[in-house]
C-alpha cells in the first residue's frame, strides 16, 4: 500500500478505477484464448476419430462468441483508457495545487534551504512521472497478473504437469526482480539526484546569464554546468546498463517456461500420456500468455523510479507548516520583546526589544548586514524568532494565522517582483476584488499613473517576468500602488538603496509619504535625511539595537547614529539645519 501511496503522491484512490477497468479488460482478454482452445479441440476431433463429424454449429457459436468477446474487450478498454488518463491528470493537477499551497505555508527558512530549481523540477517533472505511473504502469502491472493467474488455474484443469512446467520459472523471474529491488532503488536515487543537480545548475546558469556575460565568467560557470550534465549522462548509462540485464534475465526466465513446457509436452506425447489437442492448446496459450507479464517486469524498474518521485513529494508535504489559528487583534501597536533569531546557527538578531506605538513612524538604521530586514521579516512572520516574542496589539504573532496577519501588513521591499501579467493585474495583487477605478486611484497616489498612461497599452501593458521591462524606480512605485490598494494598517518599508535620478526619487518619496499617512510604519532607511522626522529611530549594529530615540536626541548622544549622519553629510554635502 505504501508504494501505491507514493506513486500517487498520497492519493491511491486515483488508481481504483484505472486498475479495476484494466483488470476487467485483461479478464476479457482471456476469453478469446479459451475459445481458441475449444476451436482447436473441435477441429482436431474429426481427424483423430474419423467416425466423428465436424461440429460446425458449435464452431459457428465459437465464432459468434469470439466476436462478442472482442466487442466486450473494446467496451471495457474505452473506460479503462479514459479513467487512466482522466485520473492521472487530475491526480497530478490536484497534487500540484496541494504542493503549491503547502509551499506557500512553509516557513521561508525551509524554502531558503532548498534550490528553487529543485522545487520547480518537483512540480513539473516529478508529477509528470506520477501521471505516467497512474495512467500506464500501475494498471498495466496489476492487470498483467490477471491473465497468467487465470491461465494457470484453467490450464491446470487441462493438464497440471504441462501447467506446472509452463509456470515453473515464473517465481524465479519474480524473485530476481524483487531481490534486486533495493539495488534498483539505489540506482534510481543516484540518477534522480544527478538529474536534480543538473536542473539546478541549469537554472543557476540561466538566472545568472547577465552576470556571467558581464564578468566573463563563461569558463567557470559553464564547467559546473557541463560537469553536472556529464554526471547525469554517467548515471543514465549506469541505470540503463545495469537494469537492462536484470530485466532481460527475468524475461528470459519467464520465457524459458515455454521451452520447458514444449520439452515436457513432447516427452508426454511420445509416452502416450498427453493427447495432441491438449498439447496444441498449451502451445496456443503459452505463446501469448506471458506478453503482458514481460512488459510488466520491464516496467517494474520504471515503477520503482517513479515511486521515488512520489516519495520526494510526500516528504515535502509532511514538512510542518507555520501554525497559528488566532485572528490578529484590531490594535496595531507592535512590540519586539527580547528577540533573538538566526537564519542558521549564528544569531543575526540578539535580544532585540523595540516598541512601535499605533500610528507612529519608526525608522531602522544601521550598517549593512546589521539585521534591519530581518526585523521586518519577523514582524511579518516570515520566520518565528528563536527566543523572545513579537507582539501585535499585545498578542504573540506566533499564535496568529499567518495569512490573517499578512492581511494587516503592507510591504514595500527593495526587490520588487512583478508577475508576467498586465500592470493593472500586478497592482491588483494588493487586493483581488479591486475595481479598475480603485487601481487607477492607487496608481495616482503612488505617482505611477503618468508613466503607466504613456506605456503602449496603458494599464493593460504586459510586464516581463520579474518586471524586467520597467525601471527600478517604476517597479518600486508599482509596489507602493499595491500597498495603497491593500490599505493595511501596518506598513513595512525598505527604502531603495539604488541611486535613483532626482525626479524618480522625489516621486517615490511623495508616494511613500502618502502611503504611510495614518498608519503604523516601520521603515528601513539608508539615507538618514529621509527619517529625520521619525517618531523613533532604532540604530542596529551587529544584531543589537545600540541606541534609539528621535533624530536630535541621537545626534546629541554622539554615538553610532551621529557618526553615520556625519559620514552621509560629508559624502553628499548636506548642511545640518537642526
Ligand atoms: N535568508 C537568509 N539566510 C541566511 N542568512 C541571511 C539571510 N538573510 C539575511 N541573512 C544574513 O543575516 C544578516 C542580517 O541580514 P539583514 O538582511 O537583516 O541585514 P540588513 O541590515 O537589512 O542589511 P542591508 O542593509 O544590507 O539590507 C546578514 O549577515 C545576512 O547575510
Amino acid at each position: 500500500m505504501g508504494v501505491l501511496r507514493n506513486i500517487t503522491a498520497g492519493n491511491p484512490r486515483a488508481l481504483v478505477k484505472p486498475v479495476a477497468y484494466t483488470t476487467l479488460a485483461n479478464l476479457a482478454g482471456v476469453l478469446p484464448f479459451a475459445l481458441l482452445v475449444e476451436a482447436a479441440r473441435l477441429v482436431y476431433e474429426p481427424f483423430a476419430n474419423p467416425a466423428l463429424a465436424l461440429d460446425t454449429a458449435r464452431l459457428w457459436w465459437i465464432c459468434a462468441l469470439m466476436g462478442v468477446s472482442l466487442l466486450l474487450l473494446y467496451v471495457l478498454e474505452i473506460p479503462a483508457y479514459r479513467s487512466q488518463f482522466r485520473n492521472a491528470y487530475s491526480a497530478a493537477a490536484d497534487g500540484r495545487s496541494r504542493l503549491a499551497e503547502h509551499l506557500r505555508k512553509l516557513p521561508l527558512g525551509y524554502l531558503n534551504k532548498r534550490d528553487p530549481g529543485d522545487l520547480a523540477n518537483m512540480m513539473m517533472g516529478d508529477f509528470t512521472m506520477l501521471e505516467h505511473g497512474i495512467s500506464h504502469l500501475v494498471p498495466q502491472m496489476i492487470g498483467a497478473l490477471v491473465m497468467p493467474v487465470l491461465a494457470l488455474a484453467g490450464l491446470s484443469l487441462l493438464d497440471w504437469r504441462m501447467a506446472l512446467s509452463l509456470f515453473a520459472a515464473l517465481p524465479l523471474a519474480i524473485a530476481l526482480v524483487l531481490l534486486t529491488s533495493g539495488f534498483q532503488r539505489r540506482l534510481g536515487a543516484g540518477h534522480m539526484g544527478a538529474k536534480i543537480e543538473a536542473g539546478n545548475r541549469l537554472q543557476e546558469y540561466l538566472n545568472g546569464i547577465r552576470v556571467i556575460k558581464a564578468y566573463n565568467l563563461t569558463g567557470e560557470r559553464f564547467t559546473k554546468l557541463e560537469r553536472s550534465f556529464k554526471d547525469l549522462m554517467r548515471h543514465s548509462i549506469r541505470i540503463e546498463g545495469m537494469l537492462g540485464p536484470i530485466v532481460l534475465s527475468a524475461v528470459a526466465f519467464v520465457r524459458s517456461g515455454l521451452t520447458l513446457m514444449i520439452i515436457v509436452g513432447v516427452h508426454l506425447l511420445l509416452g502416450g500420456r498427453l493427447d495432441i489437442v491438449t498439447f496444441v492448446s498449451f502451445l496456443i496459450v503459452g505463446s501469448r500468455i506471458f506478453d503482458p507479464l514481460t512488459s510488466a517486469l520491464a516496467g517494474y524498474a520504471e515503477f520503482r523510479y517513479y515511486e521515488q518521485a512520489g516519495e520526494r513529494i510526500l516528504k515535502l508535504l509532511k514538512e510542518p507548516v507555520m501554525t497559528g489559528e488566532r485572528q490578529p487583534p484590531d490594535r496595531h501597536d507592535i512590540e519586539l520583546r527580547g528577540v533573538t533569531f538566526g537564519y542558521r546557527q549564528q544569531a543575526v538578531l540578539k535580544d532585540v526589544s523595540l516598541a512601535v506605538p499605533v500610528g507612529s513612524f519608526t525608522a531602522l538604521v544601521g550598517p549593512s548586514g546589521s539585521g534591519k530586514s530581518t526585523v521586518l521579516r519577523l514582524i511579518a512572520r516570515f520566520y518565528d524568532p528563536d527566543a523572545g516574542e513579537v507582539l501585535l496589539g499585545g498578542d504573540n504573532v506566533r499564535s496568529m494565522e499567518p495569512e490573517a496577519l499578512l492581511r494587516k501588513v503592507s510591504m514595500v521591499f527593495q526587490d520588487v517582483y512583478l508577475f508576467q501579467d498586465t500592470i493593472a493585474n500586478n497592482i491588483r495583487f494588493g487586493r483581488g476584488d479591486a475595481t479598475m477605478e480603485e487601481i487607477v486611484e492607487a496608481a495616482r497616489q503612488a505617482c505611477c499613473h503618468d508613466f503607466i498612461r504613456k506605456l503602449p497599452n496603458g494599464y493593460d501593458t504586459l510586464v516581463g517576468e520579474g518586471g524586467s521591462t520597467l525601471s527600478g524606480g517604476e517597479k518600486q512605485r508599482i509596489s507602493i500602488a499595491r500597498a495603497m490598494l491593500k490599505n493595511a494598517p501596518i506598513v513595512l518599508l525598505d527604502e531603495a538603496t539604488a541611486s535613483l535620478d532626482p525626479e524618480n526619487e522625489a516621486s517615490i518619496q511623495q508616494a511613500i509619504d502618502r502611503l504611510v499617512q495614518g498608519r503604523t510604519v516601520i521603515a528601513i532607511a539608508h539615507r538618514l535625511k529621509t527619517v529625520r522626522g521619525a517618531d523613533n529611530i532604532a540604530v542596529l549594529s551587529e544584531g543589537r539595537i545600540v541606541e534609539q530615540g528621535r533624530h536630535d536626541d541621537l545626534l546629541a548622544a554622539g554615538g553610532l547614529y551621529k557618526r553615520m549622519w556625519e559620514l552621509q553629510r560629508q559624502a553628499s554635502g548636506w548642511k545640518i539645519s537642526s
